[in-house]
């Protein structure tokens, strides 16, 4: 019976979670996947609890989980505390202690949203790129880091930038793994005009590339990057690029897609289990009103079943259960557009639930 560790966080992340979690139990009913759910506490509710945002008997937990399924952690709640104890520190902590270093964004424009989308909808359409976030490295995790106070007295903050060269092999090899699944051509993005690590990220990907000759490599600065993807971003399939700049980048490609609460995301390790979230954060705006949109971590557990728990049937069926709930116009606030029907939180998850 494969165990599923369900971490809500906070904000909007357990209203999107218990929409997912129902869709997730419908689909172990139609499927038999017998799965287990084991709830437990990340990021401020963890904090509230145990003062800190990921105990040990949590990362235990995990660690031994068939997979992770996680809504959002942070909020303005904490904000306050020192940078190194908040919520967020919970999250890159599990994965960093998980070694999920290899984070799958996928962009997908459903058709029925062509109208939400930020772009036209002719500069859209069909839209279908990965982008490949490295997960555990860069300057998200490099030491030094922190604040010091300098000779006259100023206060510095830093930060490092940093990448050994077995990061960036292995999560090329995943780039170059899905690009031939798929379009055949990896675009790495960095700023090698700049910043010597990612110097380095280049001479990496170039000397992996051989291995995978059915791909195409191309190389491409953040910042062109950036304005490419909303100016063509058709010309993207694969994006691999490092910890930060796949952050940026995926929430800008979100908006193509519609809204953040489209993305979900998948987060790997070697060993196959993995961490399954949305890439949206725990939107405090609207946390507690019952209008997020829990597509986004519905198909985070789309992509559980998918990559963790080999159930690809099920997998195929949310997705599909999800287009059919898109065909009958029903819309969160974030992707409602004139003419459909705007819908709660809970009366999307519902409608997954019926779809399928
Ligand atoms: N993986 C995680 O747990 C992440 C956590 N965060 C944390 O979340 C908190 C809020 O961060 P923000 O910068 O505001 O980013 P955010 O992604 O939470 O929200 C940005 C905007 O998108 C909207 N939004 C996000 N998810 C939505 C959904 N499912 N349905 C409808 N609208 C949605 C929000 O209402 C807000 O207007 C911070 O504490 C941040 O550190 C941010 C990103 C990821
Ligand atoms: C805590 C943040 C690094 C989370 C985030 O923004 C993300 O993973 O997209
Ligand atoms: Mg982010």
């Amino acid at each position: 019976m494969p165990n599923i560790v369900v971490l809500p966080g906070d904000g909007i992340g357990p209203e999107i979670v218990d929409e997912a979690i129902k869709v997730l139990k419908a689909a172990d009913a139609k499927f038999g996947l017998d799965l287990n759910y084991e709830q437990d506490l990340l990021g401020g509710a963890a904090i509230d609890a145990h003062g800190v945002p990921l105990a040990d008997s949590t990362l235990d937990k995990c660690r031994k989980a068939d997979a992770i399924l996680m809504g959002s952690v942070g909020g303005p709640k904490w904000d306050a505390i020192e940078a190194a104890k908040r919520p967020e520190k919970g999250l890159l902590k599990l994965r960093y202690e998980l070694g999920l270093y290899a984070n799958l964004r996928p962009a997908i424009l459903y058709p029925q949203l062509a109208d939400a989308s930020s772009l036209k909808p002719e500069i859209v359409a069909g839209l279908d790129i990965l982008i490949v976030r490295e997960l555990t490295g860069g300057i998200y995790f490099g030491e030094p880091r922190g604040i010091r106070v300098l000779e006259n007295g100023e206060k510095q903050g830093f930060n490092t930038y940093v990448y050994a060269e077995h990061e960036i092999e292995r999560i090329a090899r995943t780039a170059f793994e899905m690009a031939q699944k798929r379009g055949k051509k990896v675009c790495s993005v960095d700023k090698a005009n700049v910043l010597e690590a990612t110097v380095l990220w280049r001479e990496v990907m170039e000397r992996i590339a051989p291995e995978y000759p059915d791909v195409e490599l191309s190389h491409m600065y953040v910042d062109n990057a950036a304005m490419q993807l909303v100016r063509a971003p058709k010309q993207f399939d694969v994006v691999v690029t490092g910890n930060m700049f796949g952050d940026i980048l995926s929430d800008t490609a979100a908006m193509l897609t519609g809204s953040i609460g489209m993305l979900p995301s998948a987060s790997l390790n070697q060993s196959g289990a993995g961490l399954y979230e949305p890439v949206h954060g725990s939107a405090p705006d609207i946390a507690g009103q019952g209008i997020a949109n829990p597509l986004a971590t519905i198909l985070s557990a789309s992509m559980m079943l998918r990559y963790s728990l080999n159930q690809s049937a099920a997998a195929d069926a949310i997705e599909a259960a999800v287009g059919k709930v898109l065909d009958k116009g029903l819309r969160t606030a974030d992707i409602y557009t004139e003419g459909f029907e705007k819908v709660s939180c809970q009366a999307m998850g519902d409608a997954v639930v019926a779809a399928l």
